[in-house]
């Protein structure tokens, strides 16, 4: 059945595959987001509404100009690093930008939610695989305010019949398989994105002075010294929130509920590099580094709940198919479009 749905943040990464996929199952879409960090040319055919999820205004203007059956909430700063040196650019866009939107969500009586939470929540993992269940003592601001909104959500359930899934997501990765859309963001700061761009500046014959990719750490309790994290993709995180959004329309959710959604297998960083030099053919050089601060050395999760409850499991679970995914959008756009990007480091007052 077709659907109203409101993609908050639809024209960053994720969103942006999120809105082709709702379209693809024909739902009729809407985009709101204010572009800080995401690409007009990135929503496709949607409806676009420029607005900035801290202004009550925008988001009034936004809710009156339709009936929407379930608001999808990508809207964000996600950056670990940048969280930790510039926290009140996290807090106030993260936190009180999803409260406002919780409240003009309740003004125009819209109550069901799918909100992109993380793995950053549960902080250094005391077991692995991390399950819902596992203590969330998040280590980094990001995080922090990441919680924050779950536990406002939880607290809107109780008391306005307010139904939410928070999907707590582990690394994403990857590009649509149909090379539509990919990861935009300038700067780049994910590992994977990054060791591509070196293959592509390697085997194009760029800046031989590059000094190529660093390593943030070796010494951390890990096979191989350096950071494991869950990679899962991108066009899997997307599936869960439309089963997230069948069952919100359902009924079946009742309050707010959290899932994981990884694949239940780590991969080193240095074990991402090598995938990502099997699947380029490239010999990508990389430095050590000293640690990111803010950084977990672990991080896999357990996604049992999602496949129980909302019938979901991974479907391109491998390294190096994301992996692929990512290269062939990168080959196919190697400026990644930057001659309309942005991705500006802060952004204006609303
Ligand atoms: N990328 C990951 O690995 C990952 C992992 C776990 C959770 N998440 C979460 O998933 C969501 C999407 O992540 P992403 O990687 O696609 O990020 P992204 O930066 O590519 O996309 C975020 C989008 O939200 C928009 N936005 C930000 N602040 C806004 C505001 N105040 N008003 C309106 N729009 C605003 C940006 O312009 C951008 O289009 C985020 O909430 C992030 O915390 C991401
Ligand atoms: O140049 C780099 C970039 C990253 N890393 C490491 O690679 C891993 C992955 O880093 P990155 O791709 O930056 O992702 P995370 O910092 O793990 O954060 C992503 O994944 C989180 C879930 O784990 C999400 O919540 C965040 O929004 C999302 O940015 C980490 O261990 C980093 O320390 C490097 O060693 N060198």
């Amino acid at each position: 059945m077709s659907r109203d749905i409101l993609v908050v943040g639809g024209a960053g990464y994720i969103g942006s595959h999120m809105v082709r996929m709702l379209a693809d199952a024909g739902h009729r879409v809407t985009v709101f987001d204010n572009l800080c960090r995401g690409h007009r040319d990135a929503v496709g055919d949607a409806r676009f509404i420029e607005g900035d999820i801290r202004s009550s205004g925008d988001l009034q203007r936004g809710f009156a100009s339709g009936r929407f059956d379930v608001v999808m909430h990508f809207a964000a700063f996600a950056y670990v690093g940048e969280s930790t040196q510039q926290p009140a650019l996290y807090y106030d866009n993260n936190v009180t930008g999803s409260l406002r939107l919780l409240e003009a969500m309740r003004e125009a009586g819209v109550n069901r939610l799918v909100f992109s939470s993380t793995c950053a929540t549960y902080g250094d993992p005391v077991e692995l695989p991390i399950t819902e269940s596992h203590p969330q003592r998040p280590v980094n601001p990001y995080g922090a305010t990441k919680m924050m909104v779950e536990h406002a959500l939880r607290d809107y359930g109780r008391a306005y019949g307010f139904d939410s899934i928070a999907l707590r997501y582990f690394n994403a990765a990857g590009c649509d398989p149909q090379g539509r859309v990919g990861e935009r963001h300038f700067p780049e700061t994910h590992l994977i994105p990054l060791a591509l761009e070196e293959a592509l500046r390697v085997s194009t014959g760029g800046d031989p002075a590059s000094t190529g990719l660093s390593i943030y750490g070796n010494d951390f309790d890990t096979v191989d010294g350096t950071c494991v994290r869950d990679y899962i993709h991108v066009d899997d995180l997307c599936r869960a929130h439309l089963l997230a959004a069948d069952r919100l329309l359902s009924g079946a959710c009742r309050g707010a509920e959290t899932y994981n959604l990884g694949n239940g297998r780590g991969f080193s960083v240095l074990e991402v590099i090598a995938a990502v030099r099997r699947v380029t053919g490239v010999d990508i050089r990389y430095r050590m580094g000293p640690r990111r601060v803010g950084d977990p050395g672990g991080l896999v999760g357990s996604a049992v709940s999602a496949g129980e409850v909302l019938g979901w499991q991974p479907r391109i679970p491998g390294i190096d198919e994301m992996v692929a995914t990512a290269w062939r959008w990168m080959l196919a756009n190697p400026t990644r479009g930057a001659h309309v990007g942005n991705g500006v480091a802060s952004m204006p007052a609303p």
